[in-house]
């Protein structure tokens, strides 16, 4: 069966070993609690699509094995990671220690942009606690990391910190704080992606540098085009046009709106998305 997708993100799951990995990787693959969970051999692969924002993104996941003889297998799998969930065991205050080594080797090997969720594992075992909420709460501040609480037994909080994660490097790329173009970014487009992009007729012969071009589409229709990162010119007369028309845009419908951004993004074969404005 062939899958249609906007990006594909590859996602790590790292951390001390028994802290739950495999079993956080089979919930929110299968949705359902891994029974007699081995020690992982290297590193093991799953993946999903899953919606976020709107857009569809394939997760490509590794599960890399905790137990420090595996160390050298499963770092040459860190290169180009987009995303990765960083996990703990909530009753294993040794395996809370161990994160600054793991969050060192992520940055290092994976890239100093990778989007880090750190999950506290096992929160179903609250009576046997080692870690607090707050204290791992800090830890991730202070380390610019996402945090949750989940339980793989359950399930809670698993889906979330697959999406949250993913939600993030979305965020990133359409504030063009991250580049799927860049080498190793960990990103890639996915069919739905490319055939956005695909060349108009008579178009320009060559596809563009492609940089995120945001217009917040709020209830009242207003259209603000703006652009985020390095404009190129051709991006600054694509925002010049669409000044030029917000009189005409202010009155049409929202899908209005968005067909002439789609037509002008066609017609300089740059990407066109949609975000919802927060004011
Ligand atoms: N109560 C409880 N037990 C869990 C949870 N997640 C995992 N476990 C148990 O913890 C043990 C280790 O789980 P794994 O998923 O194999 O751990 P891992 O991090 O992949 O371990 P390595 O592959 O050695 O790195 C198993 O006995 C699981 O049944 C959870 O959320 N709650």
């Amino acid at each position: 069966m062939s899958e249609t997708y906007d990006f594909l993100f590859k996602f790590l799951v790292i951390g001390s070993a028994g802290t739950g990995k495999s079993c956080l990787l089979h919930q929110f693959i299968e949705n359902k609690f891994k029974q007699d969970s081995n020690h992982t051999i290297g590193v093991e692969f799953g993946s999903k699509v899953v919606n976020v924002g709107g857009k569809t993104v394939k997760l490509q996941i590794w599960d890399t094995a905790g137990q420090e003889r595996f160390r050298s297998v499963t770092r040459s799998y860190y290169r180009g990671a987009a995303g990765a969930l960083l996990v703990y065991d909530i009753t294993s205050r040794e395996t809370y220690n161990a994160l600054t080594n793991w969050l060192t080797d992520a940055r290092t090997l994976a890239s100093p942009n990778i989007v880090i969720i750190l999950c506290g594992n096992k929160k179903d075992l609250d009576a046997d606690r080692e870690v607090t909420f707050l204290e791992a709460s800090r830890f991730a501040q202070e380390n610019e990391l996402m945090f949750l609480e989940t339980s793989a037994l359950t399930g809670e909080n698993v889906e979330e910190a697959f999406l949250k994660c993913a939600r993030n490097i979305l965020n990133k790329i359409e504030s063009g704080e991250l580049d799927p173009e860049r080498m190793g970014s960990g990103i890639q487009y996915g069919d739905a992606s490319l055939r956005q992009l695909r060349q108009p007729r008579g178009g320009l012969g060559k596809v563009l540098p492609l940089h995120w071009f945001q217009i917040p589409l709020d209830s009242e229709g207003e259209s603000r085009p703006f652009l985020k990162n390095k404009p190129v010119p051709e991006m600054v007369s694509l925002a010049r046009a669409l000044l030029s028309t917000s009189p005409a845009l202010l009155a049409c419908s929202r899908y209005l709106c968005q067909s002439l951004c789609l037509y002008y993004a066609n017609r300089y074969a740059v990407k066109f998305s949609t975000f919802e404005s927060r004011s």
